[in-house]
């Protein structure tokens, strides 16, 4: 078993602009109190998290809408560098035509941010359409995004949405190497939002019933 996801110190690099990432004391056994307790503060994208359609489209299904049978099962790891910022089309030519439903691109993020990668490498939507056409049913990234920093259009988050291919940002690929895994991916069961944090795993492929499903 590989954890592919971030771990959530307090300080965790968020989007800029986002509420850092913190765990609040709540109860002290040391006060008196019977137990120890937190209260926890984060964004819906802080590290290794899922963004529902309501993320970038309005009308887009929110999170418990969208079930779980797309973050469990075959998967494939593909390292790929991008030419301008972005993973572009063509990255994928060593693979069969043929892809699993669930493609996670290992761009070189390393496992921890000391601080946010502003100059991470982004997606090119003609590579999201491509590999939708291929079979791809989720897309992820060791990225904190699928579209760059300073994106106002969002374009690969749109060709998410024409083609039906959900997001998994912010994974940890550090050291995995490249090949065919299923995916154990479980969102925080949030009600009506816009994503979530996950906690993220590989197992074998083969490992879950169903095989490639
Ligand atoms: N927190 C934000 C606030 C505003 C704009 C983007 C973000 C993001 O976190 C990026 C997100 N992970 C994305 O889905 O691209
Ligand atoms: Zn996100
Ligand atoms: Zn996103």
């Amino acid at each position: 078993m590989i954890d592919i996801s971030r771990p959530l110190t307090p300080g965790h690099p968020n989007w800029p602009g986002d509420l850092p990432f913190r765990v609040e004391p709540g109860m002290r056994i040391a006060r008196g109190d019977s137990v120890n307790t937190g209260e926890l503060h984060t964004s819906t994208h802080t590290g290794t998290h899922v963004d529902a359609p309501w993320h970038y489209d309005d009308a887009g299904e929110r999170l418990d809408e969208v079930g779980l049978e797309p973050y469990l099962g075959r998967c494939r790891v593909v390292t790929v560098r991008a030419e301008g910022g972005l993973v572009r089309p063509g990255a994928l030519a060593d693979l069969p035509e043929a892809l699993p439903p669930r493609l996670l691109l290992h761009t070189g993020q390393p496992a921890r941010w000391a601080e946010f990668p502003a100059d991470f490498a982004a997606l090119d939507p003609e590579l999201v359409r491509e590999v939708a056409r291929r079979g791809v049913r989720l897309i992820g990234t060791d990225s904190p995004s699928v579209d760059p920093l300073t994106s106002k259009t969002l374009d690969a988050h749109h060709a998410c949405r024409e083609t039906g291919v959900l997001i998994l940002e912010g994974l940890n690929l550090s050291g995995v190497p490249d090949g065919e895994y299923d995916l154990v991916c479980l969102p925080l069961p949030l009600a009506e939002v816009d994503g979530a944090p996950a906690r993220a795993i590989l197992l074998p492929a083969g490992t879950l019933p169903g095989g490639g499903a």
